[in-house]
């Protein structure tokens, strides 16, 4: 059985519910799981890859039940939002250890190592202690270990947060590469990550799913609401109040701004290309007037 199913998920801390009814389905190539600071991104993820005790609900991978460790261990690779390993270990001391904790045979590992350390372009730092690498390469590496074991699922929660844009742009590609391959699911809270390789996406709000397709569906159901008008600093103030702004500019002949509108448009609005950012703010407001 193909992907990930996951059926009637719920989930509380204690009195707090952070997931609600979430219904699922995942298959090969890029999921993006899109959502702000606190949505329940790496809730879901914890859940997905069986570090957090299903209470209520089903989640299988590949026809296995997440209740099934040892399979699903053999299953999924994770990195997890706050990876980190021993400062004074070198890269490839690392990558060596975690294979031996693997229970990988030490030919395939320093084959696969050597490998890895190409494929996420840290071979130049292999001997390089990872108290000395960048943030990025941090990153890189934590890619590297979740490869290890060969999975056929990875979960990367928050890979980019913190990242320069060019570390940004190289580790998108990567996982891009990588969901060729495998299943990758990629979370994030910045809505331009995700928007060119993704196959499909899902928007979490307050631990809800407010939207599960792709991302060409959604920017379509966005199209007619986008436009684009500019204003007096004077006007500005009060428009702010009753429209969503997704984007702006202060330019010499006024601010410029791009925002959300479904009323009748009024003459000086001007119709845009909807933005992932714009699609995803329409979607957590939907409830709302804008
Ligand atoms: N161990 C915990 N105990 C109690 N509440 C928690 C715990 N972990 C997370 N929460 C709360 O659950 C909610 C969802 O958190 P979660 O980390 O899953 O969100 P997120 O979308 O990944 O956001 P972030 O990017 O900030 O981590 C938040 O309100 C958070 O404060």
């Amino acid at each position: 059985m193909d992907g990930i199913k996951i059926k009637n998920l719920n989930f509380s801390y204690g009195s707090k519910t952070v997931l609600k009814d979430l219904d699922l389905e995942i298959s090969n190539g890029m999921f993006g799981l899109l959502g702000r600071n606190g949505a329940g991104k790496s809730t879901l993820m914890k859940l997905i890859v069986g570090l957090l005790p299903l209470k209520s609900g089903k989640i299988s991978m590949y026809g296995n039940s997440i209740k099934n460790k040892q399979k699903i261990r053999e299953i999924v690779g994770y990195l997890p939002q706050d990876f980190d390993f021993y400062p004074d270990m070198k890269v490839e001391e690392a990558l060596k250890y975690l294979g031996v904790l693997d229970n990988i045979k030490t030919s395939v590992l320093n084959d696969r190592m050597d490998r890895l350390l190409v494929l996420v372009n840290l071979n130049n730092e292999r001997k390089k202690k990872i108290k000395n690498l960048s943030g990025g390469m941090k990153r890189r590496l934590g890619i590297a270990q979740c490869l290890l074991n060969d999975p056929k699922v990875l979960v990367v929660d928050e890979p980019t947060a913190g990242l320069d844009p060019e570390e940004r742009i190289r580790f998108r590609n990567l996982l891009s590469d990588l969901s060729e391959e495998k299943t990758v699911i990629f979370s994030t809270h910045i809505a331009s990550d995700l928007q060119s390789s993704t196959n499909h996406l899902g928007i979490l709000d307050n631990g809800t799913l407010v939207y599960d397709g792709t991302i060409d569906a959604i920017l379509d159901e966005c199209k007619s609401s986008t436009f684009e008008t500019i204003l007096s600093r004077q006007d500005y103030d009060k428009f702010r109040k009753e429209y969503l702004i997704f984007e702006q500019k202060e330019t010499s002949q006024g601010i410029i701004v791009r925002f959300l509108n479904n009323g009748k448009p009024e003459d000086n609005f001007k119709r845009i290309a909807p933005t992932l950012e714009a699609a995803y703010l329409m979607k957590i407001h939907e409830r709302r007037a804008y």
